[in-house]
């Protein structure tokens, strides 16, 4: 008997409910046991939807990132944040101040930073780093975790409690000093070995234990750490579910079938290959997950050819088969059920958490009892799969034409860079340390307001472009008070980078509620690349046109570039990522060159997911490079010398991968490298990048306003590795998330820490 169980389900409601709970806690417009009260709720919901389960995830649900429950379970709190306990303050302020940090202006204490936030493997979530120091302990803090449990178990349901594993959980965090953070685990060890008794005593039966490290390559002391450390957590009261999820275990499959675990998850979707393999290795006595159905994207499973895979496999195991979605599905979408506007064909393709899990139980039924006991289900999926790859509306020969077409002229500028910046220095007669923002200022509540009202038609087409008009205007108007160089729009029209691309490109369907959470209450919409790629119309030029009118100055044309459009989309899983990517690729490159003819002189490809988008294993990183920069250059390279390309990356660990960043040849680059004390550069030291670059100066993502002598020490810094006459001074990244009262005096900051070092330059000069 196949036995269904779910690593983890979205936590942010069919309806954000989560989000606008938090947000709400956050200004103060509800208490936190109206907020506790809405947490609780949702996950009854949650549970409920997912009742057809043999097994309840427990633990999934967070506050704001499942990474930093794990920190706060195992007691491992930053003292800035814990040591700031004011007599009123609980636990869960404490928990909301590592998330966000504190502002001074905000709260009248001292400011607080927040924890360092990164992605989640190779995904679009983002958590919150654990830190340590030498002197960092653990310690067992379970109420929160036994309390759900308690929950969940009232839903007369078998529950399996879900955590982090010790060697991931270290292998996530950061060292704040020069500890080796692999020599904390002696202390995290008991700590876990104390949690797992107390799981059994709540009447826990199993545990799921995650180690997605397990799909990356690891040196030879993090696999020893997992040895050491299942060994040490052999003899506790609960049974182990290890779970591995987002790739295949490859030369950790021996490591992984030696561990002395009850059961191992494989993500049979991306390491379908080794499960005989890992089947074979494993001891007579080990459960066998296998996540069957597809936990990143929203197509519909194939659940025949699932069943002809695995029917065989399920009578080999017989009660030791559980099936499960490849991982948690808190990077899909809730329910396609609330979707009202979904071309129904599309529509009939896909599935959310919701039906991914309906899917599970008909998998579930099929196995156990036939398939003939859900015929009419079976039948119905196979309608839907071959209706999705029979559609005219998927393919377009012309596109795939036009992709067969691609020859390396047309990721070639016309000249190279030297030739280029000469012309542009003097087109454009830009000041020494020239200064720019990243393109977004504050998507304020008016604007978003404006928006879902003209997407609920209670105000016209004519009124929204004139309201989104003032809004340009105002931050064309700002910006030329504070005496910036080059201009921005302010992408007030955007909802979001990626999915206002793909609303207006053919072959791409969009949802109304397809949320996925992205960092603490902020989710994004994936769009959805379901078939060949083309750009009806411009896209951008008319919004571009409009902001230049307002200023003399240059106007900065926004785009996202392919591989950003493409790691930020839902893709199509019936041809390889890269062939999307240069049907992106033509696309942006048509809308560069309507810019262009529009006479737009700079023109900026965000690449923002380039750095992200790297495969989890090393070895496949120059295939996914060679494709990724390509689609870059060809969208980019379209246009005459005197047009100045830039481009923005947000995440700027580029060591590794520096020489493919410069063979981008954008004309300027902006990086975000304000947090590391400009640390990032380092890669300067021994690597010439060739073209201009701007290190950002200004870390956008805290309340907190940099002043002007930190603006100048950080680009000194920068002048120390890249000759200022290619520095650019700009934010690390776009304005959207922020106020415009906080904006404001940063820019003024950044703008006067631009003049104070040009006239240093002067005086150096003379
Ligand atoms: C740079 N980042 C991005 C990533 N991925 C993307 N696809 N886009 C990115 O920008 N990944 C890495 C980072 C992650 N960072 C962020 C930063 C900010 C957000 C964010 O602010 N998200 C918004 C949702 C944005 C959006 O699409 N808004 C829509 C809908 C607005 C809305 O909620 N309307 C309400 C009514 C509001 C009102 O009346 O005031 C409604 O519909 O009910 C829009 O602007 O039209 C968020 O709020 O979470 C995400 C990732
Ligand atoms: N142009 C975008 C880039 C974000 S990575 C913005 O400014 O928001
Ligand atoms: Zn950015």
């Amino acid at each position: 008997m196949a036995i269904t169980h779910n690593l983890g389900f979205p936590r942010i409601g069919s309806q954000r409910e989560l989000k606008f709970a938090q947000e709400k806690y956050w200004r103060g417009e509800i208490n936190q046991s109206e907020l506790i009260t809405q947490g609780k709720q949702l996950r009854s919901k949650h549970w409920q939807q997912q009742s057809s389960l043999d097994f309840l995830p427990a633990g999934d649900f967070s506050f704001y990132d499942q990474v930093l429950d794990m920190s706060f379970l195992l007691g491992n709190i930053p003292s800035r944040a814990s040591n700031s306990h004011t007599n009123d303050s609980t636990e869960l302020d404490t928990y909301f101040r590592v998330a966000r940090g504190r502002s001074a202006h905000d709260s009248g204490c001292s400011c607080i930073s927040a924890g360092e936030m990164t992605k989640w493997f190779d995904t679009n979530y983002h958590y919150i780093v654990p830190e340590f120091t030498n002197d960092t302990a653990f310690s067992l803090n379970p109420e929160k975790l036994l309390s759900q449990i308690a929950e969940a178990q009232s839903h007369n349901a078998k529950v399996k409690p879900v955590i982090i594993g010790p060697v991931t959980y270290l292998w996530l965090g950061k060292e704040k000093d020069a500890s080796n953070k692999l020599a904390l685990l002696d202390r995290l060890l008991p700590v876990y070995q104390a949690l797992l008794a107390q799981l059994a005593n709540a009447g826990v039966e199993w545990v799921q234990i995650d180690e997605p490290i397990l799909v990356t390559e690891l040196d030879q002391e993090w696999k020893n750490a997992l040895q050491r450390s299942y060994l040490s957590l052999q003899k506790s009261p609960v049974k182990l579910l290890l779970a591995t999820y987002f790739g295949q275990l490859q030369d950790n499959l021996p490591l992984i079938s030696q561990l002395p675990v009850a059961g191992i998850h494989l993500d049979a979707i991306n390491a379908k290959d080794e499960t005989t393999a890992l089947i074979d290795s494993l001891p007579a006595s080990s459960i066998v997950s296998l996540g069957v159905i597809n936990g990143r994207n929203i197509w519909k499973t194939d659940l025949n050819a699932t069943l002809d895979w695995l029917e065989p496999i399920a009578s080999q195991l017989q009660d030791r088969l559980w099936i499960a979605p490849s991982c948690s599905l808190l990077h899909v979408p809730v329910d396609l059920g609330s979707e009202e506007h979904l071309d129904p064909d599309i529509k009939s393709w896909l599935a959310f958490a919701h039906q991914k899990l309906e899917e599970l139980s008909t998998l579930q039924t099929a196995l156990n009892q036939g398939r003939q006991h859900v015929t009419a289900a079976l039948e119905a999926n196979q309608q839907a799969i071959n209706s999705r790859r029979q559609s005219p509306r998927v393919n377009n020969p012309s596109v795939q034409q036009a992709v067969a077409n691609i020859d390396a002229k047309l990721g070639q500028r016309q000249s190279d860079y030297p030739h280029r910046a000469a012309i542009q220095r003097n087109k454009f007669n830009l000041p020494l340390y020239p200064t720019t923002t990243i393109g977004s200022f504050p998507q304020t509540a008016g604007i978003r307001a404006a928006r879902l009202q003209f997407k609920k038609a209670e105000i016209s087409e004519v009124d929204y472009t004139s309201l989104m008009h003032q809004e340009i205007k105002y931050a064309v108007d700002e910006q030329e008070a504070l005496g910036l160089d080059v201009l921005v729009h302010g992408e007030a029209e955007r909802n979001d980078m990626v999915e206002y691309f793909g609303e207006q490109l053919q072959g791409y369907a969009f949802s109304q509620y397809g949320w996925v959470q992205s960092y603490g209450s902020r989710c994004v919409k994936p769009p959805i690349l379901f078939g060949d790629i083309s750009r009806p119309k411009a896209m951008t030029v008319n919004w571009t046109q409009y902001a230049q009118s307002l200023t003399t100055k240059p106007m900065k044309g926004m785009l996202t570039g392919p591989v950003t459009i493409l790691n930020w989309s839902f893709v199509r899983d019936d041809q390889p990522r890269s062939d999307s990517c240069y049907q992106l690729a033509l696309a942006i490159r048509e809308e560069v060159q309507d810019l262009e003819k529009a006479g737009v002189t700079i023109i900026q490809i965000d690449e923002a997911a380039l750095r992200e988008g790297l495969p989890l294993r090393q070895s496949q990183w120059q295939d996914y490079l060679t494709w990724a920069i390509e689609s870059f250059r060809i969208s980019a390279n379209g246009v005459g010398d005197a047009t100045q390309i830039h481009t923005h990356m947000c995440y700027s660990e580029f060591n590794d991968i520096i020489s493919a960043i410069a063979d981008m040849d954008a004309d300027v680059i902006t990086i975000e490298t304000s947090r590391s004390d400009m640390e990032l550069l380092d890669v300067f030291d021994h690597f010439n990048y060739p073209n201009d670059i701007g290190p950002g100066v200004y870390d956008i993502h805290t309340p907190n306003i940099p002043t002007q002598a930190q603006m100048v020490e950080l680009i000194e810094k920068a002048a120390e590795r890249i000759p200022a006459e290619r520095l650019w001074i700009n934010p690390d990244c776009g304005l959207k998330t922020r106020q415009w009262k906080e904006v404001i005096p940063a820019l003024q900051n950044m703008v006067a820490a631009a003049k104070t070092l040009r006239q240093r330059a002067l005086k150096v000069a003379s």
